[in-house]
């Protein structure tokens, strides 16, 4: 009797595998012939397999990714712009009209706050400078003194009574263009305008103390606001055939861009656009002469609105978009303001330049802190973050916490971007920003060592502060960085386009090279 250690293993595989023992010649030859097909099916697969992740490896190659991050009103939103007017000028030419309304928005925002200051002042009962002054986004570490309030309501006359009385339908052109702008663009409103019984939110600053902090408005971080504007916009001197219509085409970057027709404005009652760039255009020669008056710019003055270094400052260009045919320029789309809430995600292509084809894409955040808990899912798998740290703040405060300096929460966010291990080996690229706005301070006379101490007895230029302050960022870095990586720094003023861009491209070098040699190792 055989043992069994002596019987041949069975392969149950083989078994089931095997022909049958009693296979004639011609099914032999049928099965031979499945299985050669069925052989030639599997290769196909793997083939097929093959070169999909071969594709995804190129893709890959040519995709970049970058993250701007950076504390609210530090340029981000300013810095995308300038990478779409650069390396996307077809697709950003084809978008500049959709700007309109938010220049619109900026400049009556600009007059209705300095008829808010206005009005205060003309009370009778004076009031603290506290109290009446924050109509503007910058808040000033030191306010007007007590003293400098004393209402010079003498000084006013009839003529500012009757400015006043004549720019009241600009409250109802701000909340037109607000509407226009908020409808359908907010998706989801996260911490802001929680409550509100329409799509667009005016955001309330989360301040810490009572002092009144200024709402600005935003929207959500998609793109559907300007799909919507796309839809509402009229083209100066265009008259489109009855009912308009929409066009979908595929669009630069990312979604569909639609061409321009004429479709609803708004929801509810609400002035159409030609009524509201009508508004705004009979309304030109009182904004101006509001602007350009001298009691009114000495009551700003002294209550520190200095709406000129503001967001969004156009009255400068009040002659020149105030008017029914008012198309923006790309200066005026790169200054306009529209604050970013969630994170915002631009994609596109080359158009030109050494590196034409390859895919970009970038991601912008909302910079107040209540929108910061959403950027660490977008720190993964990043080719570089430019970070922007505005220069000028050193004597502002945060509008969501005005117990913080702005400088100071700047360098926090450094620390905890530099510390981060799942950044560790990301390539990281700082934006010392707001130059010119640096220079303009530091002319007006403002001295750092008023608000840093250790700025100490350097010279009050913006040379040697730069100088300063980039020491600073730099030795942060050194300290607390994990990895010994490229980092580069870069002075900006990212509304000058021309300076900006030319930025732009020794930084898209140094992201490629860095990312090419990432490529290799995929
Ligand atoms: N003068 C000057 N203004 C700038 C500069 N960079 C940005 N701005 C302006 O500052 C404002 C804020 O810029 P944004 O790019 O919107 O700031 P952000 O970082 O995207 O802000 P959030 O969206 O709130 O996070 C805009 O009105 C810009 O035009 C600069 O270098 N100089
Ligand atoms: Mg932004």
């Amino acid at each position: 009797m055989a043992r069994a250690f002596d019987v041949e293993p069975v392969d149950p595989f083989a078994q089931i595998t095997a022909p049958p023992a009693d296979e004639t010649p011609e099914q032999r030859r049928i099965r031979e012939r499945r299985e050669e097909e069925e052989r030639k099916i599997s290769e196909q697969i793997d083939e097929a397999l093959k070169l999909e992740r071969e594709e995804v490896r190129v893709k890959r190659r040519n995709r970049l990714k970058v993250l701007l991050l950076g504390q609210s009103e530090s340029g981000k939103s300013t810095t995308v712009k300038n990478f779409q007017l650069k390396y996307a000028p077809k697709a950003w030419k084809q978008e500049r009209l959709v700007w309109t309304t938010v220049v619109q928005l900026n400049l009556i925002r600009n007059v209705n706050n300095i008829l808010d200051v206005i009005t205060q002042e003309m009370a009778t009962a004076p009031q603290s400078a506290a109290a009446a002054a924050p109509t503007t986004s910058r808040v000033l570490l030191e306010p007007a003194p007590a003293e400098s309030v004393s209402p010079p309501s003498d000084l006013f006359s009839e003529k500012h009574k009757i400015l006043k009385l004549r720019l009241v339908p600009l409250r109802g052109v701000q909340a037109d263009l607000e509407r226009k702008l908020g409808s359908g663009a907010f998706e989801d409103q996260g911490n802001y305008g929680r409550g509100r019984s329409h799509s667009a939110s005016l955001v309330d600053g989360e301040s810490h103390n009572t002092r009144r902090i200024p709402k600005e408005f935003c929207v959500r971080s998609n793109n559907s606001w300007k799909d919507r504007l796309k839809h509402g916009i009229k083209i100066p001197g265009h008259r489109p055939s009855s009912g308009g219509s929409i066009n979908n085409t595929p669009g630069a970057w990312g979604g569909n861009e639609r061409e321009v027709s004429l479709g609803e404005w708004g929801n509810g009652p609400t002035a159409g656009p030609d009524e509201v760039t009508g508004i705004i255009a009979e309304c030109r020669d009182d904004i101006k002469a509001l602007w350009e008056d001298r009691v009114v710019q000495s009551v700003l003055s002294k209550k520190k609105y200095r709406v000129d270094e503001s967001s969004g400052f156009f009255l400068n260009d009040i002659d020149r978009i105030a008017t029914q045919n008012y198309t923006p320029s790309d200066d005026d789309v790169v200054r306009a303001r529209l604050r970013t809430v969630g994170v915002q995600e631009h994609q596109f292509v080359f158009e030109e330049g050494k590196h034409k084809g390859t895919e970009w894409q970038i991601f912008d955040v909302g910079g107040s802190r209540s929108s910061r808990a959403s950027w660490a899912p977008f720190f993964d798998d990043i080719d570089a973050i430019i970070f922007l740290a505005p220069l000028s703040v050193f004597d502002e405060k945060l509008i969501e916490d005005t117990r913080v300096n702005r400088l100071q929460d700047s360098y926090e966010l450094w620390k905890q971007v530099t510390s981060s291990t799942i950044l560790e080996n990301t390539q990281i690229i700082l934006f010392l920003n707001k130059y010119d706005l640096l220079a303009k301070k530091l002319k007006r006379g403002v001295r750092i060592r008023d608000f840093i101490s250790s700025y100490g007895e350097r010279d009050n230029t913006p040379e040697a502060a730069v100088k300063y302050f980039e020491a600073h960022f730099k030795e942060v870095h050194r300290k607390l960085s994990r990895s010994d990586r490229p980092f580069f720094v870069h002075v900006t003023s990212a509304v000058d386009t021309k300076g900006t861009i030319a930025t732009l491209s020794v930084v898209e070098d140094s992201i490629l090279r860095r990312h090419l040699v990432n490529a290799q190792l995929l």
